[in-house]
């Protein structure tokens, strides 16, 4: 048997649409698996119980059926499902880890990114990589079709997770299907800044890039109170906030480790004030999927 920590993760970070991810220090599924003749699957911990384990419904299935690798596979989830912390990628990330070892496949990490990714077309309806590649490789990626580059960024960060449910396949529907030139100058813009600050560990342009005038404010009416969130959390010093991936998590850019905590209950407050109960992860970026004793 074989057992993978695969880690949460945030999305898009504003700018990067489909294209940017980071892997968060906590929380993480963690996913065990054993040869069989055929793919069963069984869920545990947050949110279990919205979790398919029929193998076609389940990402970690649809890794297993892609590298024609069946196995008893076991999710421990600490990532609860429609959260826009990557939930359902941590699942198909860990699986697609621990049975490329299992089986022996000798797949590099990069074509793993591309296998899991598969496993996210069943949820959401596309094969994005943006939730899977930070879960796979760890740090601050970025996914095009020519391939993946990764940053190792040191920043702390605050995830706060609200009571509610956005399913990613909801979210994408209300993604505008066209951009006008300034809003693509101001996310070029944005992006750049974004990954200029991610390679200097620096958090004000972190905070800077992760504004986005296009998919943000769409998704926004979506996540009850984000607006009061948002400024609370730069009140109470973040330089940056945004929806992680489609939501409704937020994620909060901190100046500095100390920071979070004031930052995370100023957002738990004001989710509270609009009458969303929430919790929230004082977190940084982190490492990819690893194996455990
Ligand atoms: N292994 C899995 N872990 C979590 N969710 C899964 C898994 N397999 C399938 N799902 C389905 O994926 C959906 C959650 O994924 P998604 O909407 O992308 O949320 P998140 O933003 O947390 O990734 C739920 O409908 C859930 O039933
Ligand atoms: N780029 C995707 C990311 C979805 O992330 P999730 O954590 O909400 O699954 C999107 O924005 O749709």
């Amino acid at each position: 048997m074989l057992t993978v920590r695969a880690p949460a993760t945030s999305a898009n970070l504003g700018s990067g649409f489909d294209v940017f991810g980071a892997a968060l220090g906590h929380p993480a599924d963690v996913v065990r698996v054993e040869r069989a003749s055929e793919t069963t699957i069984s869920v545990t911990g947050a949110g279990a119980e919205y979790v398919p384990t029929d193998p076609a419904e389940n990402t970690a299935g649809v890794v297993a059926r892609e590298l024609d690798a069946p196995a008893h596979i076991r999710i421990d989830k600490g990532v609860r499902p429609s959260s826009g912390l990557g939930s359902s990628a941590s699942s198909a990330a860990g699986a697609a880890v621990a049975l490329n070892e299992l089986y022996d496949r000798g797949l590099s990490d990069e074509e793993l990114v591309w296998l899991a990714a598969e496993g996210e077309a069943v949820v959401s309806g596309d094969a994005h990589a943006d939730n899977v590649a930070p879960s796979i490789l760890g740090g601050f990626t970025v996914v095009t079709d020519g391939g993946i580059t990764k940053i190792d960024a040191d920043l702390p960060v605050v995830v706060c997770l609200p009571d509610i449910v956005v399913s990613t396949r909801d979210a994408r529907d209300v993604v505008p299907d066209s951009v006008k030139m300034d809003q693509l100058v101001e996310t070029v813009g944005n992006a750049s800044t974004l990954v200029a600050g991610m390679a200097r560990d620096d958090p004000e342009l972190v905070g800077r890039g992760l504004t986005d005038p296009v998919v943000t404010p769409a998704r926004a009416e979506l996540v009850d109170g984000y607006d009061a969130v948002t400024e609370a959390a730069r009140e109470a010093g973040a330089t940056g906030v945004t929806i992680s991936g489609a939501g409704p998590g937020v994620l909060a850019v901190c100046r500095h480790r100390g920071q979070r905590r004031d930052v995370a209950a100023a957002m738990v407050g004001a989710f509270g004030d609009a009458g969303v109960d929430a919790r929230a992860y004082q977190t940084e970026l982190g490492d990819g999927a690893t194996f455990c004793r």
